[in-house]
């Protein structure tokens, strides 16, 4: 069987000696969109800045491609290929989106003479980007800043993303218009995506599996399908 692409093994991790997540174990498996939900303080954020290396783990592994990750931060994972839309959006408001995307490329250590291009890769995937390139990201609409958010995660062309709430503020219609985009990158490309989503309903129809957290832990694994109706979905909650 090909390995997951991120994988936890008894994974604990918390804040002040509380741990949130105990012993906690799940896969993301190549080429799928993994959609994880639950309830507020379930832990969900905290997994994925754990993933991400934000957030130090006290115990358990993380493997990437079945290797175990002795040393998990975030320039590392970006050079593996990982990259991670952290919740409420991380723009700087001062700044316009293109130098959001300079800085961007900096950060992700993109040779100087593959900007250009890359630039161009991300506008491809997200052209609504160059209606509002010259513009603060603090004067945009919630749903443009969250594509200035996704557009900087994408320019490491990573082939695993972690996606922390992205629709948190839009209407359905928009979610739709944000993350169809993606999707479309995701099947072309065989991207693997983690999503963390409260919005469930407008998730799942993006969505190739489902886990749901409660209290740390998992206490449900399904298919999109498994939970269409709302009554299933109201089990849960
Ligand atoms: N930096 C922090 N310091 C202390 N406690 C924290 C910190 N971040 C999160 N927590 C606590 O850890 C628990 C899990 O929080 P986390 O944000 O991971 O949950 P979540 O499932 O993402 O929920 P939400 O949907 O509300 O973001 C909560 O009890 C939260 O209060």
């Amino acid at each position: 069987m090909t390995a997951a692409v991120l994988q936890t093994d008894g994974l604990v991790v918390g804040y002040g000696g509380r741990p949130v997540l105990d012993g906690f174990d799940f896969a993301l498996r190549p080429g799928e969109v993994l959609c994880l939900i639950g309830h507020n303080g379930a832990g969900k954020s905290t997994l994925l800045k754990t993933l991400f290396g934000l957030v130090p783990r006290q115990a358990g592994r993380i493997l990437l491609d079945g290797r175990d990750l002795a040393v998990v931060q975030p320039r590392a994972l970006t050079a593996a290929g990982v990259s991670l839309v952290p919740e409420g959006r991380g723009v700087f408001p001062g700044l316009t989106v293109a130098e959001t995307m300079s800085m961007g490329m900096w950060a992700a250590g993109i040779p100087k003479e593959q900007r250009p291009q890359r630039l161009e890769w991300v506008m491809s995937v997200l052209p609504a980007l160059k209606t509002f390139y010259q513009q603060r990201a603090g004067t945009l609409s919630g749903g443009q800043q969250q594509i200035v958010s996704i557009g900087r995660a994408l320019l490491s062309q990573p082939r695993c993303l972690l996606m922390d709430e992205p629709s948190i503020g839009l209407a359905p219609k928009l979610f739709q218009d944000l993350l169809q985009p993606i999707r479309t990158l995701q099947q072309r490309t065989g991207m693997s995506i983690l999503l963390v989503e409260q919005n469930v309903k407008e998730a799942l129809k993006i969505s190739d599996r489902v886990i749901v957290m409660k209290s740390g832990a998992i206490i449900r694994e399904a298919l999109p399908q498994d939970l269409a109706d709302n009554a299933k979905l109201m089990e849960l909650y």
